[in-house]
């Protein structure tokens, strides 16, 4: 099997004052298709930012975190190379962004398109690249703010494919988006799943799990308490466990819905 990108052994992490994970212990290899899900609160947004350096681990000699067999990395360089989308846009000076420029701050983890950016035409032919990988060619000049969110999301995953190493973190995608647009999300994420993206998606929506991703990893109070097949831990009463209600679960055609 090849070397993991991911490895996480023994990481506790504080948030304010409290520790809001504990002892999480994780290995994901390229190619891994990963959900993870969890109750509000439980940790699964501070675990994908435990990946991308913004929350640090506390120091315990038993603690490592390795990202693409690296324990140091430039956080700009890094966040670059795991292709992180999250629902909300990188910050306002995104909204006045075109299409195209938006996949391109990719390059330089920045809101916008600063004037100071040296935009290569190596970038520019991969830029071109993803918008059609993402099917956003006819948004290229069109401002993110005017965009619909689904347009609005398309536009963000190039961003992140940019310049990733063929990882894609995602969490919550289908935030705000309607049923037509949750479809094309879904769609997108099987296409690049099918070309080997390494996909670590957190979603609280469970049609977001496409039949591609067969790991499953529940979350709970900081903790990892179910990793492991999805045939295992997709069941009512996992589910049921894991966010304290009864769960109806129906699974058609290789997606989950639940009532
Ligand atoms: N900036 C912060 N400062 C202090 N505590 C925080 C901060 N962000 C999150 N927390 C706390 O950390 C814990 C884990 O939050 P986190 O956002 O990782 O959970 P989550 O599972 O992603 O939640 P949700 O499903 O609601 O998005 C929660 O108790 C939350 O209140």
């Amino acid at each position: 099997m090849s070397s993991p990108f991911l490895e996480l052994s023994h990481v506790n992490v504080a948030r304010g004052e409290s520790t809001v994970l504990h002892d999480v212990n994780l290995t994901v290899h390229p190619g891994e298709h990963i959900a993870i899900l969890g109750p509000n609160g439980c940790g699964k947004s501070t675990l994908i930012k435990t990946m991308t350096c913004e929350c640090y681990p506390l120091v315990r000699p038993e603690t490592r975190v390795r990202i693409f067999g690296r324990e140091r990395w430039d956080l700009t360089e890094l966040k670059k190379r795991l292709g992180v989308v999250s629902a909300e846009l990188p910050g306002k000076p995104m909204l006045t962004t075109t299409g195209r420029d938006a996949v391109l701050t990719g390059f330089f983890s920045s809101s916008t398109l600063w004037p100071n950016l040296r935009v290569t035409s190596e970038m520019e032919d991969r830029a071109d690249e993803v918008l059609k990988l993402v099917d956003a060619t006819s948004l290229v000049k069109k401002e993110v703010g005017a965009m619909s969110a689904g347009q609005q999301r398309r536009v963000m995953i190039g961003r992140a494919l940019v310049a990733s190493s063929g990882t894609l973190l995602l969490d919550e995608p289908s935030n705000a988006l309607d049923l037509f647009a949750q479809k094309e999300l879904q769609q997108l994420m099987r296409k690049l799943a099918g070309q080997g993206t390494t996909i670590i998606l957190i979603t609280h929506h469970l049609p977001d799990i496409i039949p591609e991703i067969d790991r499953i990893l529940m979350m709970r109070e900081g903790r990892i308490v179910g990793d492991g097949p999805k045939s295992e831990l997709l069941t009512e009463e996992k589910l049921g466990g894991l966010f304290g209600t009864e769960v109806a679960l129906m699974e058609r055609a290789g997606y989950y819905h639940v009532s």
